[in-house]
């Protein structure tokens, strides 16, 4: 059990405050020379090579942060241990923390609440096996006895951003592509009638199967949405239609039933399930498997469940998570970097940083430790990011010259999709590769004015053309990205934001900065309603609000107050 004990108030975390001081004057130019350094801070695991060598730290500083994890008030080994063994360590919501239950092997044992969970996981998954097999195959047809080539995911958050990030990273590999033909998978999130005329477009409703994806099957846009597109299925082909072209994925069946999908066309995961960690679940399987295959998606758990056991047992040294995620601790907290860019240089990965911005920010954007203390320290990190080369080309300016942003560059050996033109210097994917190079050395070393100098550069452009450099960067090559290693990247992320989260003494895995707005928007709802169907004036909201409610509700006073069915048409 973590002691109560703010992790600012222990020796480790002094410690390293007063090591920042050590190396004020190290650039990281000079770091780099130390080869024996650099070799120290590579750390390879199934295929994976992480090179950390452009952090702003030395081996001393490693060191630090190692004892600063095994503190007491850390204890991260113990903690680790802790979610691995189902103890309750959200502690607010009460619940075990086993999204790794999710991608174990069918003969592995772990509990929660006394009971072995990995048996109702696979049952999950053998029935989602089952079932996206005879969609597939066509032998479980829509109303019209039309085969369903085409899924619609709706959910928001956790129950969307994985889900379309590993649906993206696939959607090139050959492999997946190859069981994915004639097949199309697309996700509807926002509220936003918009999103629906672009999720329902060219598609017809007597191929298409629609999926709710929601934990609670209470969250607000989902569940509008849901009926929408209920509404769409049952307005073309009769509401009779719905039981073969809506199935759900929730942790609430009894309000799946309620809503009208058979629940033997539900598929449960558990509470012990966080929504930002439940890509692994039926969340992610269902509408993956229904697109790619289950056997395809199956190699995705694999590469996570590789990196949930490296990272349940490896020492810190060479554990991957840790390691990032005691380097981030190192960036935020000590270093005073509050962002962090991911950056793919693959497009098949645009929609990770996406993803990772979600498990990060809603894990660790906390104002308290676990035990409701305020922290005299910030936690949490703003992700952002988007696939080189196009970031370089939209924000690494600031990052070369403005404000010091740590960056991951994720690189992979072999493209999904090669391409050689003859006659050209390098290949296509060489040529994205050479920038994922450049880049860490680029911000690492940066230019001086003597260089600029030699260069003969004009004096008053000197300021303008210098690089301070040492701006630190990490850098991850996979070998390829397949469904494997797609599954280590996640897997590596989700626990490299736990291990932060660990060792900042707050709870990752409740989210109750979401609620305020949820509740504020449900008053907001009900004065629209009232003032388009009675009209009342607005009331209740400070002057800001009722003068934009107002101005609003008085702009599109044309719409009828009890409007007909209406459904997007583009
Ligand atoms: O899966 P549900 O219950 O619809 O929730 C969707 C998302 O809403 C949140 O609760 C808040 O945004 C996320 O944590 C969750 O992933």
């Amino acid at each position: 059990m973590a002691s109560t004990t703010l992790i600012c108030d222990t020796e480790p975390w002094k410690d390293l405050k007063a090591h920042v001081e050590d190396l004020k004057n190290t650039h990281l130019r000079d770091l780099m020379n130390d080869k024996e350094r650099c070799q120290s801070m590579m750390v390879e695991f199934d295929g994976m090579l992480l090179d950390y060598s452009r952090q702003r730290a030395t081996l001393e500083t490693m060191d630090k942060l190692y004892k600063l994890a095994e503190f007491q008030a850390a204890s991260l080994k113990q903690q680790i241990n802790r979610m691995y063994s189902g103890e309750h360590i959200n502690s607010t919501e009460n619940r075990s923390v086993l999204h790794v239950a999710l991608r174990a092997p069918r003969d592995a044992v772990i509990y929660s609440d006394g009971k072995n969970v990995v048996p109702d996981v696979w049952n999950v998954l053998d029935k989602i096996k089952a079932f996206s097999e005879k969609v597939r195959s066509g032998s479980w047809v829509g109303a019209t006895g039309k085969p369903l080539k085409d899924v619609i995911a709706i959910g928001i958050g956790g129950s969307f951003l994985g889900p379309l990030f590993v649906h993206t990273a696939l959607q090139t590999d050959p492999e997946a592509a190859e069981f994915a033909k004639e097949r199309q998978l697309r996700f509807l999130a926002n509220v936003d009638p918009i999103d629906v005329a672009r999720n329902i477009a060219g598609l017809n409703p007597e191929t298409t199967l629609v999926v709710v994806v929601s934990k609670t099957f209470t969250t607000a846009e989902t569940m509008l949405n849901a009926r929408t597109l209920r509404e769409w299925i049952s307005s073309a082909l009769g509401p009779s239609a719905v039981a073969k072209h809506m199935v759900a994925v929730s942790t609430n069946l009894t309000l799946v039933e309620k809503f009208g999908i058979d629940t033997n066309n539900a598929f449960a995961f558990w509470d012990w399930v966080g929504g930002r960690y439940s890509v692994c679940s039926a969340v992610g399987v269902l509408p993956l498997s229904l697109q790619y295959g289950f056997p395809i998606i199956e190699k995705f758990l694999k590469g996570a469940s590789s990196i949930d056991q490296h990272f349940c047992s490896a020492p810190f040294e060479n554990n991957i998570p840790v390691l990032l995620g005691l380097l981030s601790v190192w960036n935020v907290s000590f270093l005073g970097y509050p962002a962090r860019a991911i950056l793919p240089y693959s497009q098949a990965l645009e929609k990770f940083a996406p993803h990772i911005q979600q498990v990060s920010m809603e894990s660790n954007g906390k104002g308290v430790s676990i035990d409701g203390v305020p922290l005299p320290y910030e936690a949490g990190e703003i992700d952002f990011g988007e696939p080189g080369t196009n970031g370089q080309h939209s924000f690494y300016q600031l990052i070369h010259q403005g404000r010091v942003i740590p960056c991951d560059f994720i690189g992979i050996v072999k493209s999904q999709q090669p391409v050689y033109l003859k006659g050209e210097v390098v290949s296509n994917h060489d040529e994205l590769m050479s920038n994922f190079f450049a880049q860490p050395d680029a911000l690492a070393y940066g230019k001086t004015a003597e260089q600029l100098l030699k260069e003969n550069v004009p004096q008053h452009l000197i300021p303008h053309k210098t690089f301070s450099g040492n701006r630190p960067s990490l850098s991850l090559l996979l070998p390829s990205l397949n469904a494997y290693n797609i599954g280590q990247l996640l897997a590596s992320y989700e626990h490299r934001i736990a291990v932060e989260g660990f060792v900042w003494g707050i709870n990752s895995f409740d989210q109750w900065g979401v609620e305020l707005g949820k509740s504020l928007a449900t008053q907001v709802r009900k004065q629209l309603h009232a003032s388009r169907t009675k009209g009342d004036p607005v009331e209740g909201f400070n002057f800001s609000t009722t003068t934009l409610l107002t101005r609003y509700l008085e702009a599109s006073s044309d719409i009828p107050a009890d409007p007909p069915t209406i459904l997007p048409r583009i």
